[in-house]
């Protein structure tokens, strides 16, 4: 056992020259098709590295987006970027546990590096069920005995009980990876900092059902949340705005998340309205250019908002300079458009400027970072992870972490 504190084997107990499988999360944004380069694959490169630069063979397992979304796509674009980080060639193979993904396994020479399809293209990835049953699965039952080792590596999806997470643990003799560790450690200690002063979260992206659950059961540790993204918009809608597109198939990120959340917002407005402060405006795209909207005026649905609006961008930042802590959890917009920025780089750079302890998280979120031109230096800590982070400040256990602390 290493000295982490967190119980479980680190690639410090690894021998040398094994057959590795290794579990990464280099799930991206996905724009034209094509993923896009963040800080996952920086961070993920430093452990391959290490393992192949120890002997190993090694062989990566990955997920990217989610069935029946656009950003659900193959991974062969991921393996040409991190083989640019690495500076090393990375074999990929359009098959996960099938007869061409073993093949290329076993003609894996020491030192070598490749890269499986997406694990959620596997029927057995998917749905979230126990370690003992997802090791059963036909996925885990087939690559298992081709190694000798599981790496996990994926703190950022370690709040997924999905098989490659936690089915191969049970089978294999399994060790944390260094953006495992280090993530783990980092995140576990923040959960137990404690604040005299006002303690800020700042709410948006797409995960709204992620976030809701999280924001219920931190609502005793939180003073304020800043509400924006597609949650602030369910909120919005609890609150009697006329937001939403009455169940429009296209527009199933927002309505099957109200239909999930309604109700465990409508109770979180009620027991702790004064905690939770809502857009005032909301920007979106008028012909291509950005238009703005008081939410006191919406009178009609089926508008995509894209942004907060810069009143609120304004009131949002006004609460951060005033608090001794801030948490973020998704982007107030889609900040990868300039003009649906403002919500996002206004709150980050009060946030820089602000004498705060501050934390980002998420994949998407914390490349706003890189792309607005803000010093990663101001925040105390940029995780990779977004709905793991989160779910670590509540103190509740993260499935693929406990994974690996009972191999
Ligand atoms: N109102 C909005 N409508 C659609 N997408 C949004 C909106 N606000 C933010 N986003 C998107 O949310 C993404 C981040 O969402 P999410 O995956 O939940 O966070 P992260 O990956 O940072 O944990 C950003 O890429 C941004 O484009
Ligand atoms: O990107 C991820 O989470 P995040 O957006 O909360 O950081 C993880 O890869 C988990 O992906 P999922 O939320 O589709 O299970």
């Amino acid at each position: 056992m290493s000295t982490s504190t967190a119980s479980f084997d680190t690639l410090d107990d690894l021998d040398p020259g094994q057959r590795v499988l290794v579990r990464l999360d280099l799930n991206s944004p996905i724009e034209d098709g094509e993923p896009q380069d963040n800080r996952r694959f920086e961070r993920h490169a430093e452990t391959v590295r290490e393992l192949a630069e120890a002997g190993h063979r090694v062989v990566l397992l990955a997920h990217q987006g989610r069935p029946g979304r656009d950003d659900f796509v193959s991974l062969a674009g991921h393996a040409d970027i991190l083989a640019a980080h690495l500076d090393r060639e990375v074999a990929f193979v359009e098959d996960t546990y099938g007869e061409r993904a073993v093949d290329a396994i076993e003609a894996l020479e020491a030192e070598e590096v490749l890269l499986l399809e997406n694990t959620r293209m596997c029927e057995d990835e998917l749905p979230e069920e126990a370690p003992e049953a997802k090791a059963e699965t036909e996925f885990v039952r087939a690559l298992a005995p081709h190694f000798d080792a599981y790496v996990n590596d994926a703190y950022s999806a370690a709040h997924r009980s999905h098989a490659s997470l936690v089915g191969f643990p049970l089978v294999l003799p399994a060790y944390a990876g260094r953006v495992m560790e280090t993530e783990y450690e980092a995140n576990t200690a923040i959960a137990s900092k404690e604040f005299d002063g006002r303690v800020t979260m700042v709410v948006g992206g797409t995960k709204a059902t992620d976030v809701i659950d999280v924001m219920d059961n931190l609502g005793d540790a939180v003073d304020n949340f800043l509400l924006g993204g597609i949650a602030g918009e369910l909120f919005l809608r609890a609150d009697g705005r006329p937001l939403g597109f009455d169940l429009d198939p296209e527009q199933d990120l927002y309505d099957s998340q109200w239909e999930a959340n309604h109700d465990l917002v409508e109770g979180m407005l009620t027991e702790r309205r004064d905690q939770i402060t809502l857009a005032t405006d909301l920007a979106y795209d008028d012909d291509g250019e950005r238009a703005e909207v008081d939410v006191a005026d919406i009178d009609e649905k089926d508008v995509s908002y894209l942004d907060v609006g810069t009143r609120t961008a304004e009131a949002y930042a006004d609460v951060v300079r005033d608090s001794e802590a801030v948490f973020v959890k998704g982007a107030l917009g889609v900040f990868e458009e300039e003009a649906f920025s403002v919500g996002t780089v206004t709150v980050l750079e009060a946030i820089a400027e602000t004498d705060c302890f501050s934390v980002v998280g998420g994949g998407d979120t914390s490349r706003a970072i890189g792309m607005y031109g803000l010093n990663e230096a101001d925040f105390d800590h940029v995780s990779i992870a977004g709905g793991a982070y989160i779910r670590a400040l509540t103190g509740q256990p993260l499935a693929g972490v406990e994974a690996l602390k009972r191999s």
